[in-house]
C-alpha cells in the first residue's frame, strides 16, 4: 500500500490558486523530495497533509485513512520536522524527548529505550549540554528524534538541510537516507544535489501543478537528451572545430564558453562521430572530452521553463 496518496488536491489563498488539482504517491519506504522553488506550494502541501489546512477540492490519504482538516486522527502515523523546529532551550535532549514522550502517551520504558535508539541514531547520544547550546544542525538532528518518537510511518520534513553547512547537511542526509528502513520519508527542498544524493522518487511543484514526478531514475533515464562537452587550450581551437563541415549538422545545438563547448542532441553518437572526425581533420587536441549525462539540475530548469 501506498503510505501517501493524493488526488487532485486544490488550494487557494484568495484568488491566488497554489495547488491546482495536484495528484502523487508516495511508496512505503521511498525517500521522496518535493522540489520547487520558493513560493512553490511545498510547505502549503505538507500543512495540509498534516491537517492544519483545509484543502479547497481533492482528497489526501495516510495508508488509506482520510485526512480531515481540523483533525488529528491521521498524525498518529506522521512525524514531522519544521524548517525551524523550536525547542525548550533549557532542557536537554533526553529531558526533552521524555516531555514529548509523555506528551504522545508512551510508557517510561518505550520513552526511554526510543529516546536511546533514536539519540544514538542522529549521534547525539553523547550530547550532555542544554539545547540552548546546540548548533542549528543538532537542533536538526534533535528534532527528527522528537518526530520519529511515536514511529510514525511517515516522516515529513520541511527544508531539512537548507539552513545547515555540507558537513551538517551530508549528516543530515545519510540519517534521512537510514531511517527509511523503518519509515517513510517527504521532504522537500531547492538543494536539488540533496534530493538527488538520496531520493528514489521526486515531484517538481511549479506554478500549482506537478511539473515532474515519478522515480529519479526513470526520469533521468527518459530524459536522454545528453550533452558531449569538449575543452581546448584556447577559443581558437574551439572556432577551428565549431567551423568544421562535419559540425555543420549540429551548429543548432552548440553552445560555446570561451575554450569549451557543449553539443546536446537525443542521439549522442552520431556527434561523437561528427567531433572524432572534425578533430582528426583539423589536427586539433582537446584537453578534455566526454560526455555528460543528465543532472537532477538540468531536468529540474527544463521542467520549470
Ligand atoms: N496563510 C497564507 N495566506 C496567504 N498566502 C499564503 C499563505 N501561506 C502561503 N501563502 C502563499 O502560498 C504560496 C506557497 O507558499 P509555501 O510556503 O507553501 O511555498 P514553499 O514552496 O514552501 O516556499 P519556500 O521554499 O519559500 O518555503 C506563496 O505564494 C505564499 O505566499
Amino acid at each position: 500500500m501506498d503510505t501517501l496518496c493524493i488526488e487532485g488536491l486544490t488550494k487557494k489563498f484568495g484568488a491566488h490558486t497554489v495547488l491546482d488539482e495536484i495528484s502523487f504517491t508516495v511508496p512505503e519506504h521511498s525517500v521522496f523530495g518535493f522540489l520547487g522553488q520558493n513560493g512553490a506550494g511545498k510547505t502549503t502541501t505538507m500543512k495540509l497533509i498534516l491537517g492544519l489546512l483545509k484543502a479547497d477540492g481533492g482528497q489526501i490519504r495516510v495508508l488509506g485513512e482520510p485526512v480531515t482538516y481540523g483533525q488529528t486522527k491521521t498524525n498518529r502515523l506522521v512525524g514531522y520536522l519544521p524548517d525551524v523546529p523550536e525547542f525548550y532551550g533549557y532542557m536537554k535532549p533526553a529531558e526533552y524527548l521524555k516531555l514529548c514522550g509523555e506528551i504522545a502517551g508512551l510508557s517510561k520504558k518505550e520513552i526511554a529505550r526510543r529516546s536511546e535508539e533514536l539519540l544514538h541514531l542522529v549521534g547525539l547520544e553523547e550530547a550532555r549540554k542544554k539545547i540552548s547550546g546546540f548548533s542549528r544542525g543538532m537542533k536538526q538532528r534533535l528534532g527528527i528524534t522528537q518526530a520519529l518518537l511515536t514511529r510514525p510511518k511517515l516522516l515529513i520534513c520541511d527544508e531539512p538541510t537548507s539552513a545547515l553547512d555540507p558537513v551538517g547537511r551530508r549528516e543530515l542526509l545519510n540519517i534521512l537516507h537510514q531511517v527509511r528502513e523503518q519509515t517513510t520519508v517527504l521532504f522537500s527542498t531547492h538543494i536539488l544535489s540533496d534530493a538527488e544524493q538520496i531520493c528514489d522518487r521526486i515531484a517538481v511543484l511549479h506554478q500549482g501543478n506537478l511539473a515532474l514526478c515519478g522515480e529519479l531514475s526513470r526520469i533521468k533515464a527518459q530524459k536522454s537528451a545528453n550533452a558531449l562537452f569538449v575543452s581546448f587550450a584556447s577559443a581558437a581551437d574551439v572556432s577551428e572545430l565549431t567551423a568544421s563541415p562535419y559540425l555543420l549538422p549540429y551548429c543548432s545545438q552548440i553552445e560555446v564558453q570561451g575554450s569549451c563547448l557543449t553539443i546536446r542532441s537525443t542521439d549522442i553518437k552520431p556527434v561523437q562521430q561528427a567531433v572524432l572526425s572534425a578533430l582528426y581533420g583539423k589536427g586539433l587536441f582537446p584537453l578534455k572530452m566526454e560526455i555528460q549525462e543528465p543532472t537532477l539540475e538540468g531536468i529540474f530548469m527544463e521542467a520549470i521553463q
